[in-house]
């Protein structure tokens, strides 16, 4: 909807009514229309002032209506009827203006905005491009750079960064609907010509070609595969070289295509789904509505390697007071210098004062006793883990939440080690903790409501997306991993090589295939923890690390490499071959080849030609195969969760929604006949046979992902 009031009698004043975000739905802009209809008409009206509801401008087009058909008034036409009017019509930004929403202002005559406004085109992140005018109107009005960078990137910009691009005239920190009509009223009855973007030419640049050839290696080089920032820049390039209405023709062609195309939808999906992640639920029916969080203000971080380092930076950077204690003097001192240059270049980047202040630095547990929430994060092992928590119950004030920050180990166990299990959750932060967005938040059997209640806001205030998730091996993301990786392995054994594996990975979208991404994080950090689940030790017999344990197929290849010294990136030598220790650029390795060829001879194993649609079948379909293995055991509560883990911790693409997504865009059936083929041809590996879940959603004709939620509950009512 949209209301019409008449201000000091002469300025007409339309405010959009859609909460929360004043989203264009058909009834706003129906609303829009007539408003805009009634204020031409009404010869009182001199001019007109557009403004939100609740002081948000506007969020763009209704993103939930893409799902049906489009019914209303186009946005076009409307956008159109706005900037012909004869009346000036001034756009009072507050909050936001997104999308279809600021593509709106740019056909108002004048913009003024808020000073806490953010303004973007983010149509892109939707797998779209502004294809209300906004790719022909923003570079007429800001040029071609700026207008390529907010267009391709999504991003969203300050109001003093608009009003230095040229995008908004003025910025107040008054009432800005006020400050408007005030304005709309002095500029009633001027010449309106020179404030019609789309009359604007766009600005030259010194070599277009050029310029635009750039912009599209750049985008192609980071798009993964997606289609939406390359159809953005050959929008910008119509608005660059033809006349705005054939540029208009133009971006209505390419946003055809991409409206109906898998990665819009994928796209739309990943953005609900990262705001369905945060209702959580838990098995026992408590959820993210109905349980109050403990109050946190003073936290602490306990071992500050890499990822206690990130923590530290990332909670200090949402504003708490951290205890970071560190027990070996040396890694103190390394750790805290480490900690202020991650602040000071933070800070750098945000435009801020760095905040260290907030930080007391420990090298004992001592100044942990008053803090309301600890975060552990020392070395990967059970035992030190425990003696720490034993530590931590011992001195923290009654009710402090402590939280683990294992990726994968035992959180009922560690919780039966302290007095109070009901206030111990898991946080699992990726690394670098301060930079990837994603957490898990693992509830254990006994962990309360208000303990993760408490874990999930904190992670929202660090700017995570934070998933609950139940308590198992590996949780949700590593636990998918394993049957990923094993059949990585599996294929090398077979004949592929570690390029071949990554490559058809990367291909499809991952940033990094699991060869060079597994150089990167340290070979040896799975080989230890293979070790310690008694997998790559050798047999006393043989000498040899079994290639059968407990009945399933065990590949030792990755255990054989470590044993060479050769974990990866931080070696020199991994998977693939670096200039130097810590070189970064991945290079065949000649020795791999001959590594591999004495590894299959050894063990009677016959090479053979491996395509890359079976690297992608065996490895997506096994983890794939995992995901709905977690569902069905409910320690992941909906597919939204386990896309949600792995587009923001895997580097899953994006434009493929997750895991879980893509399985449906695939068909259930098919997944499941291949599994069922790659199981045939290796009885030997289980997690290739499908699970209950997947053959009961087949069974009942593969219903869409929305509708598997339903099933998951039957299936788990019948157990
Ligand atoms: C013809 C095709 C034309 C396309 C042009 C377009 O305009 S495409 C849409 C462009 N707009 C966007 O991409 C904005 C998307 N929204 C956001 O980035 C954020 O929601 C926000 C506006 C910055 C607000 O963020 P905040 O963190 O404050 O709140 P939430 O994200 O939790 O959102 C609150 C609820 O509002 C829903 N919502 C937000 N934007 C839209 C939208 N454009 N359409 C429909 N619904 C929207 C959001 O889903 C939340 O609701 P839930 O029920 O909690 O999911």
């Amino acid at each position: 909807m949209a209301q019409f009031s008449r201000v000091s009698g002469s300025v007409g004043l339309i405010t959009l009514q859609n909460p929360p975000v004043n989203a264009l739905s058909a009834a706003v802009r129906q609303g829009i229309v007539d408003t805009v209809n009634k204020a031409l008409q009404e010869p009182e009206v001199k001019s007109v002032v557009i403004c939100g509801q609740n002081k948000v401008f506007c969020g763009g087009a209704d993103i939930k209506s893409f799902r049906g058909v489009m019914t209303g008034p186009p946005l076009i036409p409307m956008i159109h009827a706005i900037e012909a009017s004869t009346k000036p019509v001034v756009a009072a930004i507050e909050g936001i203006a997104l999308g279809g929403g600021l593509e709106l202002a740019l056909a108002c005559h004048y913009r003024i905005s808020h000073t806490k406004a953010r303004l973007g085109l983010p149509e892109v992140t939707l797998g779209l491009l502004p294809a209300a005018a906004g790719s022909q109107r923003l570079p007429r009005l800001i040029g071609i750079t700026a207008a390529l960078d907010l267009i391709t990137t999504g991003r969203h910009v300050t109001a003093a960064e608009a009003l230095q691009l040229g995008i908004v005239d003025h910025v107040t920190d008054q009432n800005t609907v006020d400050v408007a009509l005030k304005f709309a009223s002095s500029v009633a009855g001027k010449p309106l010509d020179a404030r019609r973007i789309s009359l604007y030419p766009c600005p030259p640049s010194d070599d277009t070609d050029a310029l635009f050839e750039e912009a599209m290696q750049r985008v192609r080089r980071s798009a993964r595969g997606a289609i939406a920032p390359v159809a953005c820049v050959q929008a910008v390039r119509a608005a660059a070289t033809l006349p705005y209405a054939q540029g208009l023709e133009r971006e209505k062609e390419l946003m055809a295509t991409l409206f109906t195309s898998g990665q819009a939808r994928a796209l739309q999906y990943s953005f609900f789904a990262q705001r369905a992640v945060g209702r959580w639920s838990m098995p026992s029916g408590a959820q993210w509505d109905t349980v109050e969080p403990l109050p946190v203000q003073k936290t602490a971080v306990i071992g500050l390697g890499t990822m206690g380092r990130g923590i530290v930076v990332a909670l200090t950077q949402a504003g708490f007071s951290v205890v970071a204690v560190e027990t070996h003097e040396k890694q103190l001192t390394q750790a805290k210098q480490a900690i202020e240059e991650m602040l000071i270049r933070g800070a750098k980047r945000r435009g801020v004062t760095p905040e260290h202040d907030t930080i007391t630095y420990s090298h004992s547990m001592e100044p942990v006793a008053n803090v309301d929430l600890v975060i552990e994060a020392v070395f990967e092992d059970m035992v030190l883990k425990e003696k720490v928590f034993q530590q931590l119950s011992a001195v923290c004030k009654p009710g402090t939440l402590l939280c683990t920050n294992t990726s994968g180990l035992d959180i009922d166990h560690l919780a039966s080690k302290t007095p109070n299990p009901e206030l111990v959750v898991g946080m699992h932060f990726f690394a670098p903790a301060h930079v990837m967005k994603l957490l898990e938040v693992v509830y254990g059997r006994q962990s309360s409501p208000r303990a993760v209640a408490t874990a999930m806001q904190l992670g929202k205030k660090m700017g995570k997306v934070s998933v609950a998730v139940g308590n198992c091996l590996g949780f949700v993301g590593n636990r998918m991993l394993k049957p990923y990786m094993n059949q990585a392995f599996f294929l090398l054994e077979e004949g592929a090589s570690p390029e071949l594996v990554d490559q058809a990975l990367e291909e499809f979208g991952f940033i990094m295939g699991p060869f060079r991404m597994s150089d990167l994080s340290g070979i040896d950090v799975g080989w230890r923890i293979r070790k310690e689940e008694g997998l790559a030790v050798p047999d006393q017999r043989t000498g040899q690390i079994p290639r059968m344990q407990k009945g399933c197929r065990y590949s030792p290849v990755g255990d054989l490499i470590c044993e060479q010294g050769r974990f990866g990136q931080k070696t020199g030598q991994g998977w693939y071959r670096y200039d130097k220790p810590g070189g970064r650029v991945a290079r065949p390795d000649p020795w791999m080849q001959t590594f591999l060829n004495q590894y299959r001879a050894t063990h009677g194993l016959v090479p053979r030609r491996i395509d890359p649609k079976e690297v992608l079948e065996r490895c997506l379909y096994a983890l794939i195969n995992e995901g709905f293995q977690t569902l069905e055991e409910g320690i992941a509560a909906a597919p939204e969760d386990i896309d949600v883990i792995y587009v923001f911790g895997y580097s899953w693409p994006q434009h493929r929604g997750g895991p879980m997504f893509y399985a449906d865009m695939v068909g259930l059936e098919k997944i499941m006949d291949r599994l069922e083929h790659y199981h045939q041809a290796h009885p030997d590996v289980p997690s290739l046979q499908p699970c209950n879940l997947l053959r009961k959603l087949v069974a009942i004709g593969s219903p869409p992902i929305h509708k598997w939620s339903q099933v998951m509950k039957t299936l788990r009512s019948q157990l």
